[in-house]
């Protein structure tokens, strides 16, 4: 199902092209145009501005043309000075007029786009990472990426130039094409009767090319989703010397996006071929009917100028609109991915700092009422069955059994990523939709089995825990942890990058400051997702005992892997497919002969003799 999705993210890219821009699709991107709001005044200015400059662009072939007539005497146009000079002053006036006004129109269009796109970018991004855990399983980080990147950056690029270019050319097509008539009608006649066959050309060409090219993007967007998940599983690919299979795999997808582009250049270069070819022919039409004009003396030549320079506007324009519109059509696919985005449902995390501090607080006591629970991802395998236990406030209680038997799926739930479909989770005795998320988030803490850190300083991922801890507190923290000796042996101390995912630290020193952080956090409930790897045994007593500190004064739910470190636990939970089969002390449990804490125990204890 995760991958089902994923499949109908890619196809709807991959048919972009067919999908036209039509009513719905159009109304979709104006969801998207309500980010210009704010900063509409400036916009609309650059639109006047646009449309200004485009219609003084038009003055120009009238007055070249007035100039050429001009220097053999002839002044046809009424509205426009009698002289040589005057009307080169005049047309280098327009110029500066048009310099000044597409200044602004370009500075006003960037700003508003840069704006209004970060506004996006911010909005989707806070959306993302509220989204609930669901989410992420069925998508991959890559194509989760470029929706931020990628598409974004299209949506940008229209409104910053394409949107920009269409009413552009489309005063130029349809201004050149009105003074045409009134130059010369016969020559425009002429012009017309070509034109048409070119547009319908230009325009089932360019569609095909569009689909090549989308799909060429979509091959490389998966070649890419390849080096991101190479390169973050780096140390997998190594362990397994899997770098010929990673490399095969990109080169075989490499090969088919070339493949896709080559083919697709062809059929650029021929269609490019043919537009210039019939753009030229044309022109050599015009010009050659136009001068048979001239010699009749129906037209003048200055007449004849003017024609030929609207004409190459008209062109122009027609020639620029596939590229124009293929552009829309990818912006209003990248606009209608993002806004799918943009209306998923998030959690309920306010991106206001102080709105999530704690409101109602948490002593500590955690309990399980009939808990039944299937992941979304996978509804038809029942993952909790019906679990009930509880924990009291201060308490330790561990939680093991076979692998995949529901244990980590039990810490997830405690924080909420995922919510039973059946049964209450409780704190304090009472149900979890009675805290909000943010109260029982932040009183939760959670040392994983893996732990991650982000790529900036050991002070930074300590200070995680609580943004707004002193340095003092950071320090002490990471005392209590046994990490204050590793990290003051570094030469930058707290200030060492820890370097991308933490690679630069050993698994012991990793644990000891996810530690840290979760004693700075200070919460009343603590899950430890104890590591399955063990550790040497000197960075096994320093975690121990960091855990120990740690666990002090708050409940604890530990999912333990190694039997021998719960001993001391006031409740053992031993979950089976889903199911508690057992509870009660190690010294009950162990007692109980026909049990499963019993035999994993003796499991392991002959698997650490042996
Ligand atoms: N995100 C997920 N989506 C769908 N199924 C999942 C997901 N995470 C875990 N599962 C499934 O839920 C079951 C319980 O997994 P869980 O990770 O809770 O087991 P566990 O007891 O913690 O195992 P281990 O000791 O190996 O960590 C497994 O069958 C697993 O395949």
């Amino acid at each position: 199902m995760a991958r089902g999705r994923l499949n109908s993210g890619a196809k709807t890219e991959a048919e972009l092209p067919k999908a036209k821009i039509n009513r719905s699709s159009l109304r979709n991107v104006g969801k998207l145009l309500t980010y210009l709001k704010p900063y509409r005044w400036k916009f609309i200015a650059g639109l006047v501005f646009l449309f200004l400059s485009s219609l003084v662009g038009l003055a120009f072939p009238a007055i070249l043309g007035a100039l050429i007539d001009a220097a053999q005497g002839f002044y046809k146009y009424k509205y426009l000075p009698h002289g040589l000079n005057a009307i080169a002053i005049m047309g280098f006036s327009i110029l500066f007029a048009q310099a000044f006004i597409s200044f602004f129109r370009v500075v006003w269009f960037v700003q508003v786009a840069e704006r209004s796109l970060a506004d996006i970018r911010r909005d989707t991004y806070f959306k993302l990472i509220t989204l609930p855990m669901n989410f992420f399983a069925n998508r991959r980080v890559g194509e989760l990426n470029s929706r931020i990147s990628a598409d974004l950056s299209q949506i940008q690029d229209t409104l910053t130039t394409t949107f920009a270019e269409i009413i552009r050319q489309l005063v130029m097509m349809v201004g050149s094409t009105t003074l045409l008539a009134i130059v010369s009608s016969k020559l425009t006649l002429a012009l017309l009767a070509i034109l048409p066959f070119l547009v319908a050309f230009a325009v089932f060409f360019g569609r095909y090319i569009r689909k090549l090219s989308r799909d060429a993007q979509d091959k490389l967007a998966e070649s890419n989703t390849i080096v991101e998940e190479t390169l973050q599983g780096i140390a997998n690919v190594k362990a397994f010397v899997n770098e010929a299979y990673e490399a095969n795999r990109y080169d075989k997808i490499l090969r088919k996006v070339v493949n896709i582009a080559v083919r697709g250049a062809k059929f650029r270069g021929i269609f490019a071929s043919f537009i210039v070819f019939c753009l030229f022919g044309t022109f050599v039409g015009v010009i050659w009917y136009g001068s048979v004009l001239v010699a009749n003396h129906e037209i003048y030549v200055g007449d004849l100028t003017t024609f030929i320079m609207y004409s190459i506007f008209v062109g122009a324009a027609m020639g620029s609109f596939p590229d124009l519109y293929a552009n829309l059509q990818k912006a209003v696919g990248a606009s209608e991915r993002v806004l799918e985005i943009l209306a998923e449902q998030g959690e309920a995390i306010s991106m206001v700092e102080n709105d999530n501090d704690i409101k109602q607080t948490i002593k500590g006591d955690v309990a399980f009422d009939d808990v039944v629970f299937a992941y979304p991802s996978r509804p038809e395998i029942t993952v909790l069955k019906g679990i009930s236990f509880h924990a009291d406030a201060g308490q330790r209680v561990a939680i093991v059994g076979p692998s995949g038997s529901g244990k980590s799926t039990m810490a997830s739930l405690i924080l909420q990523f995922y919510h039973p479909q059946n049964g209450n989770i409780l704190f304090d005795g009472k149900p979890a939709d009675n805290y909000s998320l943010t109260d029982i988030r932040n009183q939760v803490a959670i040392v994983p089995q893996d732990v991650l850190l982000f790529g900036g300083t050991i002070l930074e991922n300590i200070a995680y825990g609580r943004l707004n801890a002193s340095k003092e507190d950071i320090i002490k923290a990471a005392q209590r942890a046994n990490a204050h000796q590793f990290i003051s042996s570094f030469p930058e101390g707290y200030e060492t990058i820890v370097g991308e995912r933490g690679v630069k630290l050993s698994g012991g020193q990793r644990q000891r400051i996810a530690i840290a952080r979760a004693l700075l956090k200070n919460p009343s409930i603590l899950i430890l997702d104890e590591a399955t790897s063990s550790l040497d045994s000197e960075s096994e007593r320093l975690v121990q005992e960091a855990l120990e500190e740690l666990m002090k004064d708050r409940t604890s739910i530990i999912i333990a892997h190694r039997l021998s470190t719960i001993r001391e636990a006031d409740k053992i939970v031993v979950l089976e497919k889903g199911n508690i089969v057992e509870s009660g002390s190690h010294a009950e449990l162990i007692n109980n002969e026909q049990g499963l804490y019993r035999y994993l125990s003796q499991l392991q204890f002959e698997t650490s003799q042996a």
